[in-house]
């Protein structure tokens, strides 16, 4: 759909559609969405990330807390959500061996140990050694500043997430 059509959107529309651009925070995109109209997939983004950056750590924890592990029971017992399988799948979560398996359990297990939060990066803009090399580097992270940065990950899934609703602006002119 093109941003018009966005903006034309019930509320109810609205997070028919984006309900899922932060996972399993419907939340989000029903907050926003007083903010209409959007001038493009940018500003929509933009206020997203505003309302989330807003947000005391503790409902950045809870936004957290609603990704799945990588690789993890869901992916095992078929219950992602659509978005998250497709991401998933893309950085080769669905085809690692045992030893692959073993060692993600085992890093985002002490990761979630640590943090009390789970492990998120955005999978698609990743390889399968890329997040075992960063999930592993994180680990050596302060709190504060880890937390930060699982949040700009969370930003970037949302984009990516956003740009597969939203025709761009160039596209809505052709
Ligand atoms: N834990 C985690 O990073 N989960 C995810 N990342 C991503 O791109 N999609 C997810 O579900």
């Amino acid at each position: 759909m093109d941003i018009n059509q966005v903006n034309a959107l019930t509320y109810e529309g609205f997070v028919h559609f984006f309900g899922n651009v932060v996972e399993k925070c419907p939340l989000v995109s029903a907050a926003v969405w007083s903010s209409r109209p959007f001038k493009d997939i940018s500003d929509i983004e933009a206020h997203i990330s505003d309302f989330i950056n807003s947000l005391p750590d503790s409902g950045k924890e809870g936004i957290l807390r609603c990704h799945p592990d990588l690789a993890g029971r869901d992916l095992q017992s078929g219950t992602l959500t659509r978005e998250s399988t497709e991401e998933q799948g893309q950085a080769g979560m669905t085809t690692l061996d045992s030893a692959e398996r073993l060692l993600m359990y085992r890093l985002n297990s002490e990761y979630k140990e640590r943090f009390g939060f789970p492990f998120v990066i955005c999978a698609r803009l990743n390889s399968k050694a890329e997040i075992v090399r960063q999930l592993s580097q994180r680990l050596k992270n302060e709190r504060a500043a880890e937390l930060e940065h699982a949040i700009q990950e969370v930003t970037k899934i949302c984009s990516l997430r956003l740009n597969s609703i939203v025709l761009p602006d160039i596209q809505t002119k052709l």
